[in-house]
């Protein structure tokens, strides 16, 4: 791990004790962003022989940050403020506004509690269940179909999981409505265009549909089972008794629903690591230790979120660099997992790095890092991970199946990346 960046070499500004941050010439790095992807942070910090460098992005001066160090700072929350840091596009489409992504301090905690709270052992367990549930009724019809696409057959049966884990009715026309509003929203956090207008839309029809359902909590039409994500944000009071406005419980709400279907993607890379890297096929099944590691692995590997935002809360010195209240600020996420003084041969697909792992919160960052309670780290790790372990032994130890030829290049321009093809499977049959 690169303790010290050294800078850039330029004398610092009169008058600054500090060193420079190397800074891109560029007036603005947006579409250099867009068109290098999760690279980005990873290759000017490369050039610049640091893990920190200073750009502009939608014309706004950003520090940019990678690495263990980074991370351990970045998310102490004495020092960095969460409100305001996420640009609205991507509020508009992926998370929506007055989210607990945007809290912070007491009323940032006393959120993520309430996520916190639906996230027992037993419930993730559940969940879990839910969803292997799904996979053996969907198999039937996968053996006749011939052809399936596992990202978008993975993402509905996720969508009938994780509604009924929540309380969420679902009518027989909805799946495929709201399985496609769910996986826009996703798509579109970082797009420009069509993509983006889509996700907007999405994001409108399904704030409007999940508040339709708070409210009828509120007046006794609708009565999902207690403990029920549905239940809990519908009923949860403040301190001062206040129920959360119901267009926040909707966000919370959605904020549930839309990224446990964004697990499909990792479902895919599962199945697409299987197919580079046959001889796991045979070491995963009954093997929990051998499953754990190459459910690490593809979390680690391949590239999902690629940044993560915030904004100083007051000035501050670290590493001999100066940061400026207010500036925003952008952590590294892919960049940290592909860190090569923490991760040997980090473009290497190797399960068996994590065999004896300790746990490090700063160093596997793919849905974030630090504290679960007291930061922002993803509230839904563990049901990601008990998902894919899941769909793992669907996928070694209840079928087989053919892998035709297709485009299974994964773009790191695109973001959030995924094979070309969505990973087409043919010639489905049970084994288990
Ligand atoms: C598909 C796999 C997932 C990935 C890659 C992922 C990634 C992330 C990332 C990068 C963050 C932001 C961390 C930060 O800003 O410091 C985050 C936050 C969050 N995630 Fe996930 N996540 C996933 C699944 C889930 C699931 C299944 C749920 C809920 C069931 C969930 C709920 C949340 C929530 C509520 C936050 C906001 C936490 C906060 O601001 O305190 N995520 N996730």
């Amino acid at each position: 791990m690169q303790e010290r960046p050294v800078g850039d070499g330029r004398a610092p500004a009169t008058g600054d004790p500090m060193a420079t941050i190397p800074t891109d010439r560029s007036p603005d790095s947006t579409l250099a962003f867009l068109r290098a992807g999760y690279r980005f942070i990873g290759q000017r910090c490369d050039r610049y022989g640091t893990d920190i460098f200073q750009t502009r992005l939608l014309l706004e001066p950003t520090i940019c940050l990678r690495g263990r160090a980074a991370a351990e700072l970045f998310y102490d929350a004495d020092r960095f403020a969460r409100e305001g840091a996420m640009p609205a596009r991507g509020q508009r489409t992926l998370t929506g506004r007055g989210g607990v992504q945007g809290l912070d301090g007491d009323a940032h905690r006393d959120r993520k509690a309430i996520y916190l709270s639906l996230m027992t052992p037993t419930a993730v367990r559940r969940l879990g269940q839910l969803f292997t549930d799904e996979w053996q009724a969907r198999l039937p019809a996968w053996e006749l179909a011939g052809t399936v696409t596992l990202h978008t057959e993975v993402a509905s049966m996720l969508t009938r999981a994780v509604c009924a884990w929540a309380g969420v009715p679902l009518a027989g026309g909805e799946l495929d409505r709201r399985t496609a509003d769910l996986l826009a929203m996703i798509a579109s956090a970082a797009a420009i265009g069509p993509r983006h207008w889509r996700g907007r839309l999405s994001r409108h029809r399904g704030e409007y549909w999940v508040g339709d359902l708070v409210g009828q909590v509120r007046t006794g039409s609708l009565s999902p089972p207690g403990g029920t994500a549905l239940r809990v944000f519908a009923e949860h009071r403040d301190g001062d008794g206040h129920l959360l406005p119901r267009r926040i419980a909707a966000v919370e709400l959605l904020n549930v629903l839309r990224p446990t279907v964004a697990v499909a993607r990792f479902v895919v890379f599962t199945a697409l690591a299987l197919h580079d890297h046959p001889a796991w096929r045979q070491r995963v099944p009954g093997d929990a230790d051998a499953a754990g590691q190459f459910v690490q692995e593809v979390r680690r590997y391949y590239p999902f979120f690629p940044v993560t935002a915030a904004r100083v809360r007051r000035d501050f010195d670290w590493q001999g660099y100066h940061f400026p209240r207010g500036r925003r600020v952008l952590l590294d996420l892919y960049g940290t997992d592909h860190h090569p003084e923490l991760w040997p041969e980090p473009e290497r697909f190797r399960p068996e790095r994590f065999a004896g792992w300790p746990g490090d919160p700063y160093t596997l960052i793919p849905q974030g890092g630090g504290d679960h309670l007291h930061g922002h780290r993803c509230a839904g790790e563990w049901i990601t991970i008990e998902l894919m372990k899941r769909a793992l032994a669907v996928l070694t130890e209840f079928i087989r199946y053919d892998v035709p030829p297709q485009d299974l290049a994964v773009d790191l321009s695109r973001m959030p990346a995924l094979p070309a093809s969505g990973f087409v499977i043919t010639a489905v049959r049970r084994t288990g």
